[in-house]
Order: C-alpha cells, then structure tokens, then sequence
C-alpha cells in the first residue's frame, strides 16, 4: 500500500495550477470570451472596470462549468488519446476536488457579477452553466445526437452577459448574436467530430457521425452552413449593422459555405480540419466586424 502510494506522481504547485487552469478549458474561453467583449462594445460604451467585471464574471462561469464538464465526463475522457491525460483521469486532480472547484467557480461568478455589474448578468451566467452542466453534459451528450445543437446554446450566453452588463436588459440584437453562435456551433463541432468518429464510438457517445454517418454529417454542416450564412446576414438587413459587417459577412460566409461543401465532395480528414479550424476564425472576425462596425456608425 505504502509502496503504491510512493510511486504515484506527486504534482507540483507550478503543475497543480497548470492543471486547475486546464480544467476551466482555457483556449475555449478565449473565443467565449472574445464574444463577450466585443458584444459590450455593440451594446454601449463600458468603463474597462465593468469590461473586466464581465470577463472575470464569464470565466469564472464557463469555467466551473467546464471543470464540472471534466468532473462529470472522467471516464470516457479516460478511454479517448485526446483526453486520457486531462488533470482528473491522469490522477493529478481529484473528482472531488474538481467538484468542489466548479461549483466554487460559479458561486464567485455569481457574487462578482452582481456586485460589480448586476444581477441580471449573473442570472444568464448561471444560466449558460446550468445549460452546459446539466442539459448538454449530464443529460444530452450520451443520449442523442441532437446532444450539440441544443446543449450548445450554453455557448451562445456569453453575448446575453456582455450585452445585460452593460444595458441591464437583453436587447433583440443580443438575442440575434446568441442566434449566430447557436447556429455556428454543429459546423464548428461536427466538422471536428468527423476526425474524432472512432473514438467517440468506442466510448458510446452517439455523435452525430456515430449515429447518422459521415455523409449525413457532412450534409447536415452544408445545411447549418447555409443556416448561419442567412442569419448572419439578417442583421445587415434589419439594419442592425452597416456595410462594414455587411461586407465581412458575406466574405466569411461565402469561405465557410465554399469549405464545407469541399468537405461534403472530398470527404477527407484534411477537409474536416480545415473547416473546423476555419470555424474559430468565422466567429472571431465577424463579432470584431460587429464592434468596428457599430463604433463607426455612432
Ligand atoms: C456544445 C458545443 C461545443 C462543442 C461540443 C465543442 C467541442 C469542441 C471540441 C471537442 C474541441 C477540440 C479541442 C479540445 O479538445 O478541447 C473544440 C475546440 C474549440 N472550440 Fe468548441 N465546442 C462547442 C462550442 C464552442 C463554442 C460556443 C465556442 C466559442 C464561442 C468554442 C470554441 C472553441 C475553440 C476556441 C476551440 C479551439 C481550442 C483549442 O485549440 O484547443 N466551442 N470544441
Ligand atoms: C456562459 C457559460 C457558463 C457557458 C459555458 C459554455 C461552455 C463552457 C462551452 C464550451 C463548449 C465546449 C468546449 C464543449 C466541449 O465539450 P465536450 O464535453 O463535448 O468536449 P470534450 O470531449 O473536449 O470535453
């Protein structure tokens, strides 16, 4: 017994906070957070103190949620090469522990957005943590692959925080940027789950590849492409955004639409990495156009 416990690792402080960190899914936060921010550009003029308040406030939340996602998912995370070393299946960090984090995470989420901007951010908040928790991790993501297109509307709250820090209010132009990311996110993660079909086979997680096949796949990313494209242009026509938006919208959509039907006649891996890797880029250039756009016409 002693003898075991001798040989297990024992993390160092530098590793153990490397590894909290890794729990809140850190380079996912960057794009949520980039939705935050420039959404609260689009919404008003905020001081950097209530820029600052929502950011803090926003990872905190999507962070405990993702720490509760690594909590929660610790077995199959075990069984796949891409997760296997994550802190909880890799030993380092303890379910408990992580546990007792995420839930940690939120509640200051909670109190900073309160305090610091209002109540109504904090509510959406610990709404997008409850949508990412217990609707899309506990309940959809090993039941149906439908699992992303109704558990990712936790990823499209971030704007509804932005917008309610700064106005107190969620305004139908907040609702159109939760609309957009709604919709990018089955291009995002199916062209993704294309490259990771037989992992997620292994581990019984019905992804949309797994249950309906690559070539439904590939299909349903044309139809969501296509979605999106008439979406993200609704905006420039109800006059929300000016010509700036108008103009990077249609550049992005026409790449994003040119990818994913490529994907659908090549079928290959580098198609799927391509259109995935493309999708980050979509998100971030169009809410920059937004803010570049809207400061401009003001
Ligand atoms: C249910 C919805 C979503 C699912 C299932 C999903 C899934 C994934 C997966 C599996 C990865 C691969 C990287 C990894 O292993 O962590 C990834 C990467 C990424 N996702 Fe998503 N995603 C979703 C929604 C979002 C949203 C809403 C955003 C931001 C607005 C986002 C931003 C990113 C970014 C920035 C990366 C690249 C991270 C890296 O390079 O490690 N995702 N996503
Ligand atoms: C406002 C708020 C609290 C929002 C929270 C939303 C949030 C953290 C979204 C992240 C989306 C994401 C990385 C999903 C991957 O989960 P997965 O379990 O399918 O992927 P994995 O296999 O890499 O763990």
């Amino acid at each position: 017994m002693e003898a075991s416990r001798a040989a297990l690792p024992v993390p160092g402080v530098k590793q153990l906070v490397s590894d909290y960190f890794t729990l809140t899914k850190p380079k996912v936060q960057l794009l949520l957070l980039l939705t935050t921010i420039t959404t609260m550009y689009v919404a008003g003029d905020p001081s950097i103190g209530l820029v600052a308040v929502a950011v803090i406030g926003g990872f905190l939340s999507a962070g405990g949620a993702g720490a509760f996602n690594h909590w929660y998912d610790r077995d199959i995370d075990e069984a796949m090469a891409r997760t296997a070393s994550r802190p909880i299946p890799a030993g380092r960090i303890s379910p408990r522990a992580a546990l007792i984090y995420a839930f940690g995470l939120q509640v200051a989420s909670f109190v900073i957005l309160t305090v610091g901007a209002n109540v109504l951010s904090a509510f959406l908040a610990l709404a997008g943590f409850f949508w990412y928790t217990v609707v899309y991790t506990l309940w959809l993501k090993r039941r149906s692959p439908q699992n992303i297109v109704i558990g990712g509307a936790a990823g499209a709250v971030p704007p509804l925080v932005g917008w309610a820090a700064v106005t107190g209010s969620v305004a139908p132009t907040a609702l159109y940027l939760f609309a957009i990311i709604f919709y990018w996110t089955p291009p995002h993660f199916w062209a993704l789950s294309l490259l990771m079909k037989n992992e997620y086979e292994r581990v019984g997680v019905p992804m949309m590849p797994v249950v309906h096949g690559e070539k439904e796949t590939r299909r349903q990313i044309v139809l969501y492409t296509l979605l999106l494209t008439l979406l993200t242009l609704l905006p420039f026509v109800f006059g929300f955004f000016g010509a700036i938006y108008a103009v990077v919208a249609v550049g992005l959509n026409a790449a994003f639409i040119t990818l994913a039907i490529r994907l659908q006649r090549n079928a290959d891996r580098a198609s799927a990495l391509r259109a995935y890797l493309f999708s980050l880029s979509y998100l971030a250039i169009l809410f920059v156009a937004m803010v570049v756009d809207a400061q401009l016409l003001s």
